[in-house]
């Protein structure tokens, strides 16, 4: 049975639950701090509490792939079991893998995570488009046939992000602008809203010399642990607010490992984010 597209998933559930977004980042210190051992069995516990906590309520959870790769294959078997949990219990699930490489072999990263039968399949994936956007197309055709979709790394939260992506080219434009125009063609005549999104970090500040109406979602990392807050987000984001993902990861985890820790944590955020929605 094939997805709707992950545009239109994604739309109703970010009305219907909030647009926040929970990261599944278990990071060595988090898992000390939740008195769990830093080995497979802890990371698994980890996962599974923060699925339990908030995945039949937040519209999208995103696991990091780094944290699960560090234990090898075991690890990257909790990492199945965790997208499969939380798709389960009603979240989409962005995998946070930022995979980029020439054509050909992006397109078995899409295989790997995009296609329906692998067993990692996410309803979408980051990406980085810094071999060039056009290395993604095999990405861009898989997450199109299976209802799945991408986030591309356009303007990232990081403060080292800008020499790459402010980088001007010769038609003058720079580097980000050009991810997200390309963003704007890939969208063109979705309804309710296109399946390729942005990732534009929550930190950045005033961003309205870049075009971020691109019919598409927009991932907002950075609110939280890297300094960004909900009311941050309409002067990032002006007259698009409403098709931004704000991403939680730490800010919430930190609250673990009690379930009803997590979830009032993640609740803060959803209600925070509802009002600064409300009153822009
Ligand atoms: O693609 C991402 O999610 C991402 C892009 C970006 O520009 N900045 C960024 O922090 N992220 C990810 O978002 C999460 C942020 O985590 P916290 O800072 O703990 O909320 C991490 O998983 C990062 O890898």
């Amino acid at each position: 049975m094939t997805l709707e597209p992950f545009g239109a998933r994604l739309r109703r559930a970010m009305d219907e639950r909030g647009p926040l977004c929970v990261g599944i980042d278990p990071h060595r210190s988090l898992l000390v701090e939740w008195g769990l051992n830093d080995d497979v069995a802890g990371l698994e516990r980890f996962s599974r509490t923060v699925v339990e906590a908030v995945a039949g309520r937040v519209a999208v959870l995103k696991p990091q792939s780094a944290f699960f790769e560090r234990f090898g294959s075991r690890g990257v078997a909790a990492l199945e079991k965790s997208v499969q949990e939380a798709r389960a219990a009603g979240a989409l699930v962005v995998m946070d893998a930022k995979r980029g490489d020439i054509g050909s072999t992006m397109a078995a990263y899409a295989e790997s995570f995009l296609h329906k039968d692998a067993p990692l399949f996410s309803d979408a994936l980051t990406v980085s488009p810094y071999l060039g956007y056009g290395s993604l197309s095999p990405a861009v055709a898989l997450a199109r046939e299976n209802g799945a979709g991408l986030f591309v790394l356009a303007l990232t939260s990081n403060p080292e992000g800008g020499e790459v992506q402010h980088a001007v080219r010769a038609d003058g434009r720079d580097v980000g602008a050009t991810v997200l125009a390309h963003l704007t063609a890939e969208n063109a005549g979705e309804e309710p809203l296109g399946s390729f999104g942005a990732v534009v970090g929550a930190t950045l500040g005033d961003l309205s010399s870049y075009d971020l109406d691109i019919n598409g979602p927009l991932l907002a990392p950075g609110v939280g642990a890297q300094g960004a807050t909900p009311a941050d987000l309409p002067g990032v984001f002006g007259s698009v607010l409403r098709n931004v993902v704000p991403n939680v990861s730490r800010g919430v985890l930190r609250h673990g490992p009690d379930v009803t820790a997590l979830r009032d944590a993640a609740d803060r955020f959803a209600d925070e984010i509802r009002v600064t929605l409300e009153s822009s």
